[in-house]
């Protein structure tokens, strides 16, 4: 997307043809500076420091980190200890586990001095997959925006609801929760977002309202707890969110405070999107309470807070008591009975573990069959 109107992805190769730039998100919204990252281990820091962050990017900086190992050293050995650093950085999105497993995959039977152009060429790939992709979410979630709109009225200005940061900065572009919203704003439908501060990490008031604000779309910063009243005021027309795991039954596992805004949406009749990739479906789990590991970060991400002084210092100040314990689960999941329905590449499914595997049968595990041929098995 645009940055002072010139056009970014959030991961990009170097001329040098082996270095990998990427935007620093850790410095947002008050700086915007690029890194670059020269070896594997750079890739993996980037993961878990949070330069980089949203499942789609995780996975396509993964990829990249396994190319740059393969540019220094190629053998079996170090394809093994890359997949297995990169896979140790961040546990809770899955696409990290689908593009390891994708470039391992890719990468085990071939010759070593074959390794590192096929890793580069497919890491590349992976990023162009990402871009169409979200932009095919965006192609679908534009519809459900524009019945909205049109059932609002002409002129009348849709009200869209998100948490975190599911923007162009989580994925290589477009975004997944972002797509339709752009893509509304761009057909020149009047849409306004409700963008959630996104304790503690603050992703939606340093990341979301930043991107938003620099493609022109209308948005409003919230404190976390605020949902749930503009609900009941009428004032949200639905919610879009991002996902970081999704089941195979359509249960949504995304950043902390997601389950508590879809709970809100149901007692208040607002329609409550998940907009996800494919490769953010894990279709070996079923039931998300149980099975998806949540990634817990330190305690400091709550009791401190970071942000620009006066003076155009960027500073981190403690906003909790000394001595006091705190807990910092990064993730929740919000089960499938409360999701109006799921965006995707392929079109808008229900969050339903028969209606995601007929939509996409090829990863089902145990696939069933599509409904049509069960109604004839069943006649
Ligand atoms: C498109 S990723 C889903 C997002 O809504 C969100 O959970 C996210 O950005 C990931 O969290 P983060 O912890 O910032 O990496």
């Amino acid at each position: 997307m645009l940055v002072d109107g010139k056009p970014y992805r959030t991961i990009w190769l170097n001329e040098d043809g082996r270095s990998v730039n990427i935007i620093d998100q850790t410095r947002f919204p008050h700086v915007f500076s690029i890194v670059t990252l020269r070896s594997m281990k750079a890739a993996a820091v980037a993961i878990r420091t949070m330069q980089v962050r949203g499942a789609p990017l995780i996975g396509a900086t993964a990829a990249y980190g396994v190319a740059l190992q393969m540019a220094e050293d190629p053998s079996d050995g170090g394809l093994d200890h890359a997949c297995r650093t990169l896979m140790a950085t961040r546990p809770t999105a899955v696409n990290l586990r689908w593009a390891i497993d994708e470039m391992r995959t890719l990468l085990k039977d071939l010759p070593r001095d074959k390794r590192s152009a096929r890793a580069y060429a497919r890491a590349a790939e992976i990023c162009d997959e990402d871009v169409a992709i979200c932009a095919a979410i965006g192609r679908n979630g534009l519809e459900i925006v524009r019945g909205i709109a049109a059932r609002k009225g002409p002129g009348a200005t849709v009200n869209i609801l998100t948490h975190c940061n599911a923007g162009w900065l989580a994925t290589v572009d477009w975004g997944t929760a972002t797509a339709p919203i752009y893509m509304a704003h761009d057909a020149g439908i009047p849409v306004h977002v409700w963008v959630d501060e996104t304790r503690p990490r603050n992703q939606g008031a340093a990341l979301t309202a930043w991107e938003l604000g620099r493609h022109g779309v209308p948005h409003t910063v919230i404190p976390d707890n605020s949902g749930g009243h503009l609900m009941q005021h009428g004032q949200v027309d639905m919610v879009i969110v991002g996902t970081d795991r999704t089941t195979a039954s359509g249960d949504v596992c995304n950043k902390i405070g997601t389950y508590l805004k879809a709970l809100a949406a149901r007692d208040n009749d607002v329609p409550f999107y998940v907009a996800l990739p494919s490769p953010t479906i894990d279709f070996t789990i079923d039931d998300g309470v149980r099975e998806i590991p949540i990634e817990e970060r330190a305690g400091e991400e709550v009791s401190k807070i970071c942000g620009l002084t006066r003076d155009g210092r960027i500073e981190t100040v403690s906003i909790v008591a000394d001595g006091s314990p705190v807990a910092n689960h990064a993730f929740d999941v919000t089960p499938a009975r409360l999701i109006t329905a799921l965006i995707t590449e392929r079109g808008v499914v229900a969050a339903d573990k028969d209606a995601l595997s007929e939509m996409f049968p090829e990863r089902a595990v145990g696939a069933v069959l599509p409904s049509h041929e069960k109604e004839a098995g069943a006649a």
